[in-house]
């Protein structure tokens, strides 16, 4: 596993090692040694994933502190545009985006730190994102931000599948962050 720093303060695209035999493809997402050789000292306390549709947004998500999490996130199969964007204050590159791509073949995944909006479009029909995250779910805490108010446009994407939660989030304008 080799993790790369990003243009993101502490924002980790990883390479994940994977085997491919006859039978098909091995691949492993996560290694406590590869993490805390890093200071990445993080317990995941829930995981899910999540089956999206071509052309379907989620996102962009986060929680509020005091349920703010890391996540790890990695596609098991499809293809996602996966997007980060920088909510802390503080930090050296607050209001900043990067953009990934995420897919079964090159098997990356994303370390993401707390105080990060999150979200993807799915690149094919039946994609499937796999989350780790460092809290337990706590819906008083989930928050977001308007997937089209923080400057990217989603390649261009007209009208995207998108849930009806994540139309009513706040624009990044009027955003006003709890991570300092
Ligand atoms: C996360 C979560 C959600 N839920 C419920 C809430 C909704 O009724 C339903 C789907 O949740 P949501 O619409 O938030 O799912 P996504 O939009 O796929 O959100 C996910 O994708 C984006 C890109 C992320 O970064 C989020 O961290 C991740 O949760 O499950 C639960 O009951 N428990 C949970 O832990």
């Amino acid at each position: 596993m080799k993790l790369n720093k990003t243009s993101i303060d502490g924002l980790l695209l990883i390479e994940n090692f994977q085997a491919e035999d006859n039978r098909g493809a091995f691949v492993k997402t996560f290694n406590r040694d590869d993490f805390s050789n890093n200071s990445l000292n993080v317990e995941w306390k829930e995981s899910y994933f999540s089956i999206s549709h071509k052309g379907t947004i989620r996102g962009m998500h986060f929680q509020n502190p005091p349920h703010d999490h890391e996540k790890l996130v990695y596609v098991a199969k499809g293809a996602i545009i996966d997007v980060v964007l920088d909510l802390r204050s503080d930090s050296n590159t607050f209001s900043q985006y990067e953009i990934f791509e995420l897919n079964d073949r090159n098997r990356y995944s994303l370390y993401i730190p707390k105080g990060l909006a999150h979200g993807f479009m799915s690149l094919e029909d039946g994609t499937i994102t796999v989350y780790n995250v460092s809290t337990v779910y706590a819906p008083e805490s989930d928050n977001g931000i308007l997937y089209n108010s923080f400057g990217y446009d989603w390649n261009g994407i007209t009208k995207p599948i998108i849930s009806e939660r994540d139309l009513k989030f706040q624009p990044f304008t009027k955003f006003k962050s709890p991570f300092l």
